[in-house]
């Protein structure tokens, strides 16, 4: 996937070289503070995870989840039933998301902090991300190596921006011999909040005891000991798992198919905080 942005960059330079992109993030509203949106969240709810609700209309494991897509209705629901955050899915190829869901987003009004979930392998990306009106963006440790890291985060930052890094148990696809979560603790984690990715990556299976195991580790230890947030990401489908996160040491959690499946989801994510 991330190897196919390469040639899906190409095509987006050719319509609307890096400058103008420059140009559109600069005009850009200021960029919201996420990770203070979710840790806001969590200390007024004793300590709950805050919510990273996705707009998802399709994934490469599940394939169609919301045949009525309506990423606007969707965000507007999150944001109503207590959403702290939104993540939108910008990928088209696997996803059958887009960039212009963000903006269309923005524009409704939703005031969430917007995460741009994308495959990002360069600071083009960034930028548009910046210039559809994202807060926050997601780059993915199997796929950037610790330059690249250094590199792309600040670039986000140097648009305002904040990062989720996201890492995975699954070894296979790990750039380095060493666990993501102990390569991160090399960088600036300065506007970083961290991801663990409960799916195995090569089988599309999912366990919660992954976010469990990886905390448990000592750079997972290290990383609560630094006090930085840590999302628990995928296969979350009630409650007790965002109670299951929150004891694994997650002061957040990142949900998509379990809320979009259903037809109202604002209360889906009433029930999924537990109210
Ligand atoms: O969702 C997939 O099938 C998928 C497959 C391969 C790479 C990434 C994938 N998903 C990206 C995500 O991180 C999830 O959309 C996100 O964590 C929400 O997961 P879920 O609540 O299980 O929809």
């Amino acid at each position: 996937m991330a190897r196919y942005k390469a040639v899906e960059i190409e095509q987006w330079r050719a319509s609307t070289p890096l400058s103008k992109l420059a140009e559109q993030a600069k005009r850009a509203k200021p960029a919201r503070d996420f990770i203070g949106a979710l840790k806001a969240q969590s200390e007024a709810r004793g300590g709950c995870p805050g919510l990273i609700a996705e707009v998802k209309k399709a994934s490469p494991s599940r394939g169609l989840l919301c045949p009525d897509f309506d990423p606007v209705k969707i965000a507007q629901g999150y944001e109503a039933g207590g959403a702290a955050c939104l993540s939108v899915l910008t990928d088209a190829k696997f996803f059958q998301g887009g960039f212009e869901n963000l903006a269309a987003i923005r524009r409704a009004g939703v005031t969430c902090p917007l995460l741009c979930k994308e495959f990002i392998v360069e600071a083009y990306q960034i930028f548009k991300a910046r210039a559809y009106g994202a807060d926050a963006v997601l780059l993915i440790a199997a796929v950037l190596s610790n330059p690249d890291l250094e590199y792309l985060t600040k670039a986000t930052r140097s648009l305002g921006m904040q990062c989720l890094i996201e890492v995975r148990v699954d070894a296979g696809s790990q750039v380095h011999d060493v666990p993501e979560m102990q390569r991160m603790l090399d960088l600036d984690l300065t506007g970083c909040m961290l991801g663990i990715n409960n799916r195995d990556l090569r089988t599309f299976k999912v366990s919660l005891q992954n976010s469990a195991d990886i905390m448990a580790s000592v750079p997972g230890q290290e990383v609560q000991r630094r006090g930085l947030l840590v999302a628990g990401e995928s296969g979350i489908f009630t409650h007790e798992d965002v109670q299951e996160a929150r004891r694994a040491g997650c002061g957040a959690v990142l949900v998509g198919e379990s809320l979009v499946r259903q037809g109202d989801v604002a209360q889906a994510v009433r029930t999924l905080l537990g109210e």
